[in-house]
C-alpha cells in the first residue's frame, strides 16, 4: 500500500519535473533529508543554501552548480516570463519571491513556524482560534505552512467517513497534477497553518504549492504588508461555508481576546458553530498564477 503510493507520488513527481517551467534545486553534497521512507517520510532537516543564476531570458529558474542530483524545491505558481512583465521592479519583485521561496523551503524542511512572528489567539466561540501576525510581515513573504499528513483521494474519502466534522474542517483538498490530494491537518499538533481563518472577501494571505524533495507542501504567502495585530487569513475557496452567509460582524469582526494566551476552545464549539462542510478546498489551484 505504502509503495503503490509511493509509485504513484514518484511518476507525479517525474511528469512535474518535466512539465513546470520554474524549480530550484539543492546544490549537490549529502542529502540533507532522507527520502528512503518516500513521501509519507516525516525526517527532515534544513537543507543547504540554494544557488541562484539569473539568466536573462529566464530570471525565474534556479540552475544548480551539478544537475545530477535529484533533490528539488519548485513551485508552479511563479511562472512569468520577463519579457511579458512590464512591471520596472519585477527584478527586485522576483529577488524578494526567490528569497520568500527559500524561507518557505526552510520552514518546511525543518517542520519549524515563525513563532517570532506568529501567533496564536482566542477571537470568539464561533470562529474560535485565529492566527496573528506579532511583528510586521512583508509582501509576498512566506507566512505559514499547512503542515499534515499529505493523502490521496481515495484515503481522503476513507478519512471522510470517520471522521467527525470537527475533524473534517482541517482537511485540506487540493488537485495537483490532475489528481486530487488532501492535507490532513486534523491532529492538534501544535502548528499554525491549521489555525488560519478564512476570509474570502479581504484575505491577506495566499496558499501555494510548493514542491520540495518529491513532496508537495502548502505554505501561505503574504498577498500584501500586513502589520503587526492583524489576523492572518486566507480565502478557503468554495462559497458554501457557513459563517460567510450566517455571520454577522458581532462574529466575524470581534477582536482577539488577550494578547498571549491562544485559550484553545474545544472542538463541540467550532462543529456547533460552523456546521458540515467548513474545510478549505482547491482554492490554491485557484489562486496560483501571481507572478
Ligand atoms: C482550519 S480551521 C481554522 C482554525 C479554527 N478557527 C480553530 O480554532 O481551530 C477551520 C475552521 O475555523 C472556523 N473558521 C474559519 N474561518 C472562519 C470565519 N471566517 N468565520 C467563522 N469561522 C471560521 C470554522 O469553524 C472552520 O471550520
Amino acid at each position: 500500500m505504502e509503495s503503490e503510493k509511493h509509485n504513484e507520488w514518484s511518476s507525479a513527481l517525474d511528469e512535474d519535473l518535466i512539465q513546470d517551467p520554474v524549480s530550484a534545486v539543492i546544490p549537490p553534497g549529502p542529502a540533507p533529508w532522507s527520502l528512503s521512507a518516500g513521501p509519507w517520510s516525516s525526517e527532515s532537516s534544513v537543507p543547504a543554501v540554494l544557488h541562484q543564476s539569473a539568466e536573462a531570458h529566464n530570471y525565474s529558474r534556479f540552475i544548480p552548480s551539478n544537475e545530477t542530483q535529484s533533490q528539488t524545491i519548485q513551485t508552479e505558481d511563479w511562472t512569468e516570463d520577463r519579457s511579458t512583465n512590464t512591471n520596472e521592479n519585477w527584478e527586485s519583485d522576483m529577488s524578494s519571491r526567490i528569497s520568500s521561496l527559500k524561507d518557505a523551503m526552510h520552514h518546511v524542511v525543518s517542520k519549524t513556524d515563525k513563532t517570532f512572528k506568529l501567533v496564536v489567539k482566542y477571537i470568539n466561540a464561533v470562529k474560535g482560534r485565529g492566527l496573528f501576525a506579532k511583528g510586521s510581515i512583508c509582501k509576498d513573504e512566506f507566512v505559514v505552512e499547512y503542515r499534515g499528513d499529505i493523502i490521496n483521494d481515495a484515503e481522503l474519502q476513507n478519512r471522510r467517513k470517520r471522521y467527525h466534522t470537527s475533524s473534517a474542517a482541517f482537511m485540506f483538498e487540493f488537485k495537483w497534477r490532475g489528481k486530487t490530494w488532501c492535507i490532513d491537518a486534523s491532529r492538534e499538533d501544535g502548528s499554525f497553518g491549521r489555525i488560519v481563518n478564512d476570509d474570502h472577501k479581504h484575505p491577506n494571505c495566499e496558499m501555494r504549492k510548493i514542491y520540495v524533495n518529491g513532496k508537495i507542501h502548502l505554505c501561505l504567502f503574504a498577498l500584501n504588508d500586513i502589520k503587526e495585530g492583524e489576523e492572518i487569513t486566507y480565502d478557503y475557496g468554495g462559497e458554501d461555508y457557513p459563517w460567510r452567509t450566517q455571520m454577522t460582524s458581532i462574529a466575524a469582526n470581534t477582536k482577539a481576546e488577550g494578547d498571549s494566551d491562544p485559550s484553545p476552545r474545544s472542538q463541540t464549539q467550532m462543529n456547533d458553530a460552523t456546521g458540515q462542510n467548513n474545510s478549505p478546498q482547491q482554492v490554491c489551484s485557484d489562486l496560483s498564477l501571481t507572478i
